[in-house]
């Protein structure tokens, strides 16, 4: 039997789980935040019934690194689906405005669900939840206009829980909910591995990069809007259409990188997570 390419680390899935659950308990409203590089990977089956009736608002962050037109697909596909997805950039602050205002919207329904029934009015409380690394913590800054939450290059940062007011009518927990793993799918696992938005697990770089060469490779000949160019091509000089991904990267390593093929790897998922190969959305909405 092979080993699969990507593993968790026991119990680390169990105690996130339980994290994740005590902290729905406390709220009304869950900003549930995807990476828009790949929004159904870093969708996690169980969040619906995890949130259960609360209101939810779905945000697909990172959107200045994928392409504007695959922007656009994704907010029609999601509309087909009867969703609203909002797209930020948390590193930048883009589309946070629209974010609290949902938040709002749905702390208004509470209310009024409360004066239906004689209660006082209160601030609706929210919490922002999505996988490791997806920018829960940029986002939650962007919210409070000011920076009381660590937010780290390195995936899986936890902390304390804290409210913090955003405006009179939210309050949000400071410390974002993390989702556990979903151990049944090596396919999203490989994309969330390759986006760093997998937290604590071991996994095979070598495996992921030549993942990304073809995910990339595929897209180019059959959807050239959903990435720039031949970034490839034009980052290290090497035309991937000859070759597989694992023979790219053993190419590459051979012609730029003293046979090194590790550091190859880390080499092209370090530039691709930086932005360096430009935007290049790996995930596209289903037919
Ligand atoms: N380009 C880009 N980078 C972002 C965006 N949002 C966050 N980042 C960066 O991504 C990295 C991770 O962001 P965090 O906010 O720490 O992510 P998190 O989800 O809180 O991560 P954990 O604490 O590991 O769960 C940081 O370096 C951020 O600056 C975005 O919209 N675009």
């Amino acid at each position: 039997m092979t080993t699969p390419a990507i593993q968790w680390y026991p119990g680390h899935i169990a105690k996130a789980e339980k994290a994740l659950l005590s902290q729905l308990k406390l709220v009304d409203v869950v900003l549930e935040v995807r990476d828009a590089r790949i929004p159904l990977s870093t969708h996690h089956p169980q969040v619906p019934h995890w949130i259960g009736t609360k209101a939810r608002v779905l945000v697909l962050n990172r959107m200045d690194m994928i392409p504007t037109l695959m922007r656009n697909r994704w907010t029609e596909w999601f509309q087909t689906q009867g969703e609203e997805a909002l797209f930020t950039d948390a590193q930048h602050g883009k589309g946070i405005e629209a974010i609290a205002q949902a938040a709002q919207n749905a702390g208004a329904q509470m209310n009024q669900r409360r004066h239906d029934r004689g209660m006082l009015p209160r601030p609706v409380r929210a919490v922002v939840l999505g996988f490791p690394n997806v920018g829960k913590s940029a986002l939650i800054n962007r919210l409070l206009k000011r920076r009381v939450v660590e937010s780290a290059r390195r995936a899986g940062v936890t902390r304390q829980l804290r409210w913090v007011r955003i405006s009179d009518q939210i309050e949000l927990l400071d410390a974002p909910g993390v989702l556990p793993s979903k151990l049944n799918d090596q396919e999203a696992a490989f994309k969330l591995a390759i986006c760093d938005d997998i937290g604590e697990a071991a996994y095979d770089n070598q495996r992921v990069t030549s993942t990304l060469i073809d995910l990339i490779k595929g897209l180019q000949a059959t959807t050239p809007d959903a990435i720039s160019g031949n970034p490839l091509r034009s980052r290290y000089e090497l035309d991937p259409a000859e070759f597989t991904g694992e023979s790219y990267l053993h190419a590459l390593a051979e012609q730029k990188y003293q046979n090194d093929v590790e550091r190859t790897a880390r080499q092209i998922l370090n530039d691709f997570r930086k932005g360096i190969l430009g935007s290049i959305a790996l995930e596209l909405p289903p037919n």
